[in-house]
């Protein structure tokens, strides 16, 4: 199994106090496929790993290698390459351009990115937004869909470019549960096809779809559990949500 994404000796300090030293000597390994999660209590540094491995912020220490380069210091352009090619971000806050068609919203990215022809990234957008079963809402604009549906518009985006990677900060932290779940059993799919997922989140139904889960306390990673992967292994939905919540309340969650 190939390794994707290395992090090691992460360290990031907000300020110059030290005493605001959030991701302590972080170390953390992503095989090419795998859908993890990271979970832990409020303000343990899981947004704060996710944005100093996927380039959006600047880490104080340490090294990350992603698909074999050594992106931990890049220059500010060459970061914006980085986040436009090679990873996908879903927030929970979903930030669509209010001006734009849905489907406008979808391509912009990959028409700024230039890799492919347009005709090839409409192809792609009308595929994406098939496998979302959001085809219908193509010329609608932002304020004519709902949050789950909006969040499957933002799902889209994020895999426009054929990243190899997507992070998500709390994808589902907005939507009811019958969306999340939904939203979660797409993320399952476009796992299944290949794509890297990690992803943070509070809630054990979200981290119970995914197939490994890290637990951080105190800017560091204390445990993780396997679980496989959902549907294919093992596929119980009950079974991984009792295994999780035994395991994340042994450590006090
Ligand atoms: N921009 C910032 N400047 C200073 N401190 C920050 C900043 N962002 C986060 N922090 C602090 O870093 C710590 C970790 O925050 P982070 O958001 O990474 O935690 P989290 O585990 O994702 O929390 P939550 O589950 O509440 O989202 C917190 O104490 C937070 O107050």
């Amino acid at each position: 199994m190939k390794t994707i994404l290395e992090a090691k000796g992460l360290n990031k300090v907000y300020g110059s106090d030290q005493k605001n030293t959030v991701l302590k000597n972080v170390n953390l390994e992503i095989v090419e496929g795998e859908f993890v999660s990271v979970m832990g209590p409020s303000g343990s540094g899981k947004s704060t790993l996710l944005y100093n491995i996927s380039g959006l912020d600047q880490m104080t220490a340490g090294t990350v290698i992603l698909e074999g380069q050594d992106v931990s210091f890049l220059s500010e352009k060459d970061l914006s390459r980085l986040r436009l090619h090679k990873i996908g971000f879903i927030f929970q806050q979903i930030h669509l351009l209010k001006n734009l068609s849905i489907f406008d919203n979808i391509i912009l990215s990959a028409y700024l990115a230039k890799e492919d022809s347009r005709k090839e990234i409409n192809k792609r957008a009308i595929e994406l937004m098939k496998q979302t079963d959001i085809a219908e809402l193509a010329d609608h604009d932002i304020t004519q869909a709902s949050g789950g549906q909006l969040q499957r518009v933002a799902i889209c985006r994020a895999l426009i470019n054929n990243p190899p990677i997507i992070f998500g900060d709390e994808p589902t932290g907005a939507l009811n549960s019958k969306a999340a779940g939904e939203i979660m059993d797409i993320l399952a799919n476009i796992n299944d096809s290949g794509t890297t997922i990690l992803l943070v989140t509070h809630d054990i139904k979200v981290a119970a779809k995914t197939e490994r889960v890290i637990y951080m306390l105190d800017g560091q990673i204390v445990s993780e559990k396997q679980l496989g992967k959902y549907k294919k292994e093992v596929n119980n939905i009950k079974e991984r949500e009792a295994k999780l919540s035994k395991w994340l309340s042994g450590m006090g969650f």
